[in-house]
């Protein structure tokens, strides 16, 4: 059965920092970009989609107006995120401004799609399904915007908030803590008589405040301008564009959410040490993301059955606590370095098959203690050069806490990164459920899916790979 979802759009507006803040004035309106930030410049943005369930009727006006509003006040403390990049041809780097006048495309829609099929932990959804709920970022060849956003009404169910942010102006740390933000207010803002007060200044806790200050971030190899160039020069010179390119959903995917519950992480750290012990070899910490990433790439690979000789997967590492000085966890933009273990694909079938994804992944974080700049100067190269064979990468932390989005109707039913579809990636988040450490989410060819739940639960229940 092909499920298409409709949605109406209600009002598409635009929301402008509001204007009358202490603090709004000592933020930057203008931010350069940094190397970390020019080589995603022309990535496809990442997309999350929140779902709240809201077990009385609610009034969809307040709701909408609680929104818009604690927005307006939250763009004040992320002036850039209203802004827009620009590679004017007088500038060697593209530029991220925001002028008086910009403001955040948000969109107001309502569906009758069904609010707990689409929230739902259990069902499996064809991929295309959640597109309707996440907005698209508008895109030319001269001109981005960094975020967009979409607030979509179930009547009598609840709603979504779906995020568009670009890739290239902020990393997965900076944007989540966007929307924490933006939730924050909400739930604090001053509501009466069915009207919310814009008088009522809600603050931001220290948590949440941002760092903008982009000195902190030195470049004595020159990355940006190495990566500056590597644009420039992509299928001709002075390549200005700012166009995002392009991917498509293959036809026939399903979405899936894959859950590791402490007891699935235990067992597996178990398995580990065991097999640490018949190989006399030293029995170290085994971290619970590289137990469920290493799980998860093994699945994968048996299911797609892929055949190349080598298998890589990439994921990033948060740079902030890694340079040297070590930069503020709560500095805005991108900060990543990308680790990207590489096994024989072979070695993943065996019967070591977790053993050898878990040492090969172990690698590649330790590989970071030489130095997280290490091999920086390929970031760029490595994706425009065209490779083959499958590669799997990772969005989303499980240390980003999403479930902790609360704008005053309680924690998220669901939270899903959906623009995972277009790069085949693995999503990671933290669990909704107390039970669980991670859940996975991931999109697969409709028989490949089939395969990788059933290996999925067991060998998790067997604890073999
Ligand atoms: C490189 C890593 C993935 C490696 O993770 P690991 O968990 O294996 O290793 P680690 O050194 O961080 O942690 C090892 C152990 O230290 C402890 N530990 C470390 N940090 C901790 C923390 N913040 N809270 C609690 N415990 C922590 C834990 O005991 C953990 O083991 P245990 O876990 O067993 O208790 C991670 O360090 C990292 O940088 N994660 C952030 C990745 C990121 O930012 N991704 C988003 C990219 S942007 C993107 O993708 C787009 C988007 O999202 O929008």
């Amino acid at each position: 059965m092909a499920y298409t979802n409709s949605v109406k759009v209600v009002e598409a507006c635009r929301v402008a920092p509001h204007p009358t803040s202490p603090d709004s004035t000592a933020l930057p309106t203008s931010l350069p970009l940094t190397f970390f930030d020019i080589r995603w410049l022309r990535f496809q943005p990442v997309q999350r989609l929140y779902f709240y369930q809201i077990s009385t009727s609610f009034d969809t006006k307040l709701l909408f107006s609680k929104l818009k509003t604690s927005l307006s006040i939250t763009l004040q403390h992320f002036l850039p995120l209203a802004g827009n990049l620009t590679w004017p041809q007088e500038s060697p780097k593209p530029t991220l401004n925001y002028v008086e006048g910009d403001a955040v495309s948000l969109t107001v829609a309502e569906t009758d799609a069904d609010f707990y099929r689409l929230s739902s932990d259990n069902d499996f959804l064809e991929a295309q399904e959640y597109h309707p709920l996440v907005p698209q970022l508008p895109v030319s060849h001269e001109k981005a915007a960094i975020m967009a956003l979409q607030v979509t009404i179930f009547p009598n169910k609840g709603f979504s908030i779906g995020t568009t942010m670009h890739h290239a102006v902020l990393d997965g740390k900076s944007s989540t803590t966007f929307v924490k933000s933006w939730a924050h207010i909400c739930k604090h803002i001053g509501e009466g008589k069915g009207q919310v007060h814009l008088s009522s200044s809600v603050s931001l806790p220290d948590e949440l405040r941002q760092f903008y200050d982009r000195r902190v971030v030195t470049d004595p190899a020159e990355l940006g301008t190495l990566f500056v160039n590597q644009y420039l020069n992509l299928g001709g010179p002075n390549n200005r564009s700012l166009k995002i390119w392009e991917t498509k959903v293959p036809p026939g995917s399903i979405r899936g959410t894959f859950k590791f519950t402490r007891k699935d992480i235990e067992s597996l750290r178990q398995l580990m040490r065991t097999k640490a012990g018949e190989k006399k070899q030293e029995d170290v910490h085994v971290s619970t993301f590289t137990l469920a990433c290493a799980y998860t790439w093994v699945c994968i690979v048996k299911a797609e059955e892929i055949k190349d000789e080598t298998t890589r997967m990439v994921f990033m590492a948060d740079c902030r606590p890694r340079l040297d000085p070590p930069l503020p966890t709560n500095y805005f933009g991108n900060c990543t370095a990308g680790c990207v273990p590489v096994v024989e694909t072979k070695g993943l079938f065996g019967e070591d098959g977790l053993v050898v994804a878990v040492y090969a992944i172990r690698e590649a974080i330790r590989k970071l203690e030489k130095g997280v700049l290490d091999g920086a100067e390929n970031w760029v190269s490595r994706v425009v050069t065209v490779t083959s064979g499958r590669m799997i990468s990772i969005a989303g932390s499980h240390r980003f806490r999403v479930y902790d989005t609360d704008f005053g109707w309680g924690r998220p039913k669901k939270v899903e990164i959906v623009s995972i579809d277009r790069n085949r990636a693995i999503s990671f988040s933290d669990p909704k459920s107390d039970a669980g450490v991670v859940d996975v989410g991931l999109v697969l060819e409709k028989h490949h899916m089939e395969v990788f739940a059933s290996l999925f639960y067991k060998d998790l229940k067997r604890n073999i790979c």
